[in-house]
Formats: C-alpha cells, sequence, structure tokens
C-alpha cells in the first residue's frame, strides 16, 4: 500500500524563532486533515531542536536535508546519521539537484547517505530529475534511469522515498505538467523492485496546483519548495482535495 507524503524542503530559510512562529500557526490548521496523510517538515539543522520539540505530540514528522555516510569522523561540516536520529529526525532528504549542483553531490556519494540514513532507522526521500538541456535532448528517460540505477545500489526498498524533481521546475514557478510528472513518476516505478514505494511530484508546487497534481494515479506526494515556508500556504497544499 503506498503511503500519501507531502513534505516541506524549508532550504536555507528559518532561524529558531521563525519555525516556532510557524509551527504555532501550521498545527492548527491541518488539524481537519486525514490522518493518513503524512506530514513532514524539512529543516535546516539548526532549527530541528526547536522543531522537535515545538512538534511534539503533532502527527507531523521531522526531516533533515542531509546526511553524512559515516556513523562518525573528521569531516569539518557534516552531520552523522546517528546525530538525527537522537533527536528525533525521521526522514532526510538525500541527493536534491542543489546538493548536486553547488556540493559536488554524485550518484556514487548519493548511494553511500541513503545506505547511512537507513543503517540508522531514517527513511531518505530520495530526488531525480533531469535539466532543461537534458529534457531539450530528450534525455529525461535515459538521466533517471541511470540515476536511479546507480543511487540504488544495495538500498533497502522497503524504507524509501523518491521524489521526482524536474530541475528546470525548481524554484521557477514552470511546473511540470502534471500528465508529464505523472507519466515520469510512472516510469520511475517501473525501475523499481517494490511497487509501493512512496513517489512524490516537486518542483512550483503551489496552492493553486496541488489539486492537479494529487489527482494523478502515479503521483503519492509532493516535496515542497518555496511554498511550505507559509503555514496557510503550505496547510492548503496538505490539505489538498
Ligand atoms: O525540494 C523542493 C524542491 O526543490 C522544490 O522547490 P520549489 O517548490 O520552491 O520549486
Amino acid at each position: 500500500m503506498r503511503k500519501i507524503i507531502i513534505a516541506g524542503n524549508w532550504k536555507m530559510y528559518k532561524t529558531q524563532e521563525e519555525t516556532l512562529e510557524f509551527v504555532q500557526a501550521f498545527k492548527s490548521k491541518i488539524e481537519d486533515t486525514d490522518e493518513a496523510r503524512k506530514v513532514i517538515l524539512c529543516a535546516p539543522f539548526t532549527a530541528l531542536g526547536v522543531l522537535s520539540k515545538g512538534l511534539h505530540g503533532s502527527r507531523i514528522e521531522l526531516g533533515a536535508q542531509n546526511v553524512h555516510w559515516a556513523d562518525e569522523g573528521a569531516y569539518t561540516g557534516e552531520i552523522a546519521a546517528p546525530m538525527l536520529a537522537e533527536i528525533g529526525v525521521s526522514y532526510v532528504i538525500i541527493g536534491h539537484s542543489e546538493r548536486r549542483q553547488y556540493f559536488g553531490e554524485t550518484d556514487e556519494t548519493v548511494n553511500l547517505r541513503l545506505k547511512a540514513a537507513q543503517r540508522h532507522g531514517l527513511t531518505p526521500i530520495l530526488c531525480v530529475g533531469e535539466s532543461k538541456a537534458q529534457r531539450d535532448a530528450g534525455e529525461t528517460e535515459n538521466i533517471i534511469i541511470n540515476q536511479l540505477k546507480k543511487d540504488l545500489v544495495d538500498v533497502d526498498q522497503n524504507n524509501l522515498v523518491i521524489a521526482y524533481e524536474p530541475i528546470w521546475a525548481i524554484g521557477t514557478g514552470d511546473t511540470c505538467e502534471a500528465l508529464e510528472a505523472n507519466r515520469v513518476i510512472g516510469l520511475i516505478r517501473a525501475q523499481l523492485t517494490n511497487p509501493n514505494v512512496t513517489i512524490q511530484y516537486g518542483g512550483s508546487v503551489k496552492p493553486d496546483n496541488i489539486d492537479e497534481i494529487m489527482a494523478q494515479p502515479e503521483i503519492d506526494g509532493a516535496l515542497v519548495g518555496g511554498a511550505s515556508l507559509d503555514p496557510t500556504s503550505f496547510a492548503r497544499i496538505v490539505n489538498y482535495q
């Protein structure tokens, strides 16, 4: 049975104070939502502690935006999976295109990070997607199949979420057509050994397009950037029709 998961990726936004303001406003706005819809907030590392306390007793779960592959070690600036697990983090985004683009993340390091997260009971949200140039060159399918093949070596598909995030749709307002996102997500599902993996769509998801996105049969949720920063907007997304 595939789970519905709506996750907010706050990227490098929100201080601790702003985090608490968000939580206070957001919690009450999703009270009546079907509990079968999982809701996750992936906050910056510095906000995870206050978020964990602020979310106590609510059904909103805690997510991080990256994790190192070693359990500990001399890796200045990195965070290990046991550190995240200890403060109540359940999910972690891995292989986001911004990590691949700006921080040299490769399919090999993505694979190591996925396995580290799983070793410590975290559920990874693996991001895959093609650039505009790759799409225009008709390479979408090849790029995604290749990413999955490398990223998922020895990864347990029973504890995995995948987000299809076309790079050209991220933060641009240029959403992938719902039917096209559905087609690509179907293609992703066809590469997996577990048909029950939750596969989200991400890229300019907003209150005014979430209903159409979630009406697609292959799409099991959304990974939301900019529109997850505002409690009213993110609550509307969680409360999709
Ligand atoms: O992880 C989230 C994605 O990068 C989407 O960001 P966006 O909703 O601001 O386009």
